[in-house]
C-alpha cells in the first residue's frame, strides 16, 4: 500500500535552480507517471486554496505548465492524491462539501491524448467524481426542420425537473423569439474560435455556414443541477460526442420525406429561401450519415408529432410505467469524508483515513472508495464511484470488514 507523497514547497529548492518560477504557497503532492512528475499544489488564500498543476518532464529536464481543461476543484483546504491506472490521478480534497470532494486529474487518458494532439501542448483535464450511475445524457440529432427542438420542448415541458438543456454556442444571428443564454449563447466567431482553441468545447462544427458548439461548461451546468442533459446537435457534433468520454444515448430524428421537411422549414419561416435550400441540401447528407454511420442507438421518424413524442418517451423509459410527475434525478449523493485525511490504494480500492491524531480508533473515521467501475470522465463527470464504510472493529482487517454505504 503506497501513501501519496506529500511535501512542502520549501523542500523543493531544486525546482528553482532548474529555472522554474515557483508559485505554490501552500502544500503540494507529487505523482510520477512514466517520465513525468505531476506536482499538484495549492495556493493558499486565507486558508482556502485554489489548485494548480505543474509537470516536470524528466526526459527533457524541464518544468511545464500544462493547458488545463475541465472544471477544477475550488475552495478546499488541502488534498490527497493517488495514481489510478497510469492515466489519471484521483485527488481527494480536504474540507470540501460532500458533493465536491472527489476529483480526477486525467494525465494520459484518450481524451487528454486527443487534446494534446489538437492543441500541441501538454494537457491535463479535470473531472468531478460522482457516486453511482447518473442517467446518461441524451443526444438528439437530425436535419434542420425535422422537429428536434419541438420534441425537446415537449419533453422539458412535461418533465421540467428531470431534463436540462445544454445551451450551445453559435455564431448565427438570433431569431426574433430567441433569447441569449436560453436558446443559445450567441457569440462572435473570433471569441468562439479562441475558446475552442483553449479546449473549452466538448464538440463543435460548422453547420449551414455558421459555427455551433457544446461547451464543457454547458454540459456540466446541467449535471450540477441534478438533471439529465439533453443536447440538440448536428450529425458531425454527434459523431464527435460519440468519440468522447460522454457516455450518452444517441437518437436520430428522421423526416417522413424531403417534401415534408421542406414544408416544415417554409412554415417555420425563420430562414430565407436561400438558407432553406442550403439546409435541405445538407439534410440529404445528414440523413444518409445518420442512418449509416453507426453513431445512433435509435432512429425515430417524426411523421405524426404525438406518435413520435410517445416513442421518444418510451426510449427514455417514460412510457407511463413511471409516475406522471416523476421526481428529479437526485443529484448524486455526496461522500462524507474526514476533513483531513490520508489516502492509499490497494488494487481498485482507495482507503481514506482520518489524519486527526488522538481521535481514538483510526478506522472509525475511515472509508473505502471502490474505483473499479469508473465510467465517463473529462469532459464531464467521472461516474461509478462506490463508497464503503470501514468496519469499526479495531481487530478487523479494514479492507475485509467493509460495508457499502447507501
Ligand atoms: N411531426 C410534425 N409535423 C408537422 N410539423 C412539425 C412536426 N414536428 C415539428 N414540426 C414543425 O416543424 C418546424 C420545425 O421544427 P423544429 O424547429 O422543432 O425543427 P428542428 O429540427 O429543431 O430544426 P433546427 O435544426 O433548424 O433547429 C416547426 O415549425 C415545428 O412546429
Ligand atoms: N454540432 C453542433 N450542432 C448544433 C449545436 N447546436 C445546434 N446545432 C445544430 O445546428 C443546426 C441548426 O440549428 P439552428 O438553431 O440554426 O436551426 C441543427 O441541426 C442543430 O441541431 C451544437 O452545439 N453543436
Amino acid at each position: 500500500m503506497g501513501e501519496a507523497p506529500m511535501f512542502y514547497v520549501e523542500n523543493l529548492k531544486d525546482r528553482v535552480s532548474n529555472g522554474f518560477n515557483l508559485r505554490f504557497k501552500g502544500f503540494e503532492t507529487s505523482i510520477d507517471v512514466g517520465d513525468k512528475t505531476f506536482v499538484i499544489g495549492s495556493n493558499n488564500n486565507d486558508s482556502i486554496s485554489s489548485i494548480e498543476v505543474q509537470i516536470y518532464d524528466k526526459s527533457r529536464g524541464k518544468w511545464v505548465i500544462p493547458t488545463v481543461l475541465g472544471t477544477e476543484p475550488k475552495r478546499y483546504e488541502g488534498h490527497s492524491a493517488i495514481l489510478l491506472n497510469e492515466d489519471r490521478i484521483m485527488v481527494i480534497t480536504w474540507g470540501s462539501t460532500p458533493d465536491d470532494c472527489i476529483w480526477f486529474l486525467e494525465v494520459d487518458t484518450e481524451y487528454v491524448k486527443q487534446q494534446k494532439k489538437a492543441l500541441g501542448t501538454e494537457v491535463i483535464a479535470w473531472s468531478k467524481g460522482v457516486r453511482g450511475d447518473a442517467e446518461k445524457p441524451v443526444v438528439i440529432s437530425g436535419p434542420s426542420g425535422v422537429g428536434k427542438g419541438t420534441l425537446i420542448n415537449m419533453l422539458m415541458k412535461e418533465f421540467p425537473t428531470m431534463f436540462g438543456f445544454s445551451v450551445s454556442h453559435t455564431t448565427r444571428a438570433p431569431r426574433s423569439i430567441e433569447k441569449n443564454g436560453v436558446h443559445y449563447h450567441f457569440t462572435e466567431r473570433s471569441i468562439m474560435e479562441k475558446d475552442i482553441k483553449d479546449g473549452k468545447f466538448l464538440e463543435f462544427a460548422s453547420v449551414h455556414g455558421n459555427l455551433y458548439g457544446t461547451s464543457i461548461e454547458a454540459v456540466e451546468a446541467v449535471a450540477d443541477s441534478g438533471k439529465r442533459c439533453i443536447l440538440d446537435i448536428d450529425v458531425q457534433g454527434a459523431k464527435s460526442v460519440r468519440a468522447s468520454s460522454l457516455d450518452a444515448v444517441f437518437i436520430f430524428i428522421s423526416p417522413p420525406s424531403m417534401a415534408k421537411l421542406e414544408e416544415r422549414l417554409h412554415l417555420r419561416g425563420t430562414e430565407t429561401e436561400e438558407q432553406i435550400q442550403k439546409r435541405l441540401r445538407n439534410a440529404k447528407a445528414e440523413i444518409e450519415q445518420g442512418k449509416s454511420l453507426g453513431i445512433f442507438d435509435h432512429i425515430l421518424c417524426n411523421d405524426h408529432l404525438e406518435k413520435c413524442y410517445d416513442n421518444l418517451k418510451k426510449l427514455l423509459g417514460l412510457d407511463g410505467t413511471t409516475p406522471t410527475n416523476p421526481k428529479p434525478f437526485t443529484a448524486s449523493k455526496g461522500i462524507n469524508l474526514p476533513s483531513k485525511h490520508a489516502a492509499s490504494k490497494i488494487n481498485n480500492k482507495i482507503l481514506v483515513k482520518s489524519e486527526t491524531l488522538g481521535s481514538g480508533n483510526p478506522s472509525k473515521n475511515s472509508i473505502v472508495l471502490d474505483v473499479s467501475l469508473l465510467k465517463g470522465g473529462a469532459p464531464g463527470r467521472t461516474r461509478g464511484l462506490n463508497v464503503f464504510a470501514v468496519d469499526p472493529n479495531p481487530f478487523s482487517d479494514c479492507l475485509n470488514g467493509i460495508h457499502k454505504l447507501s
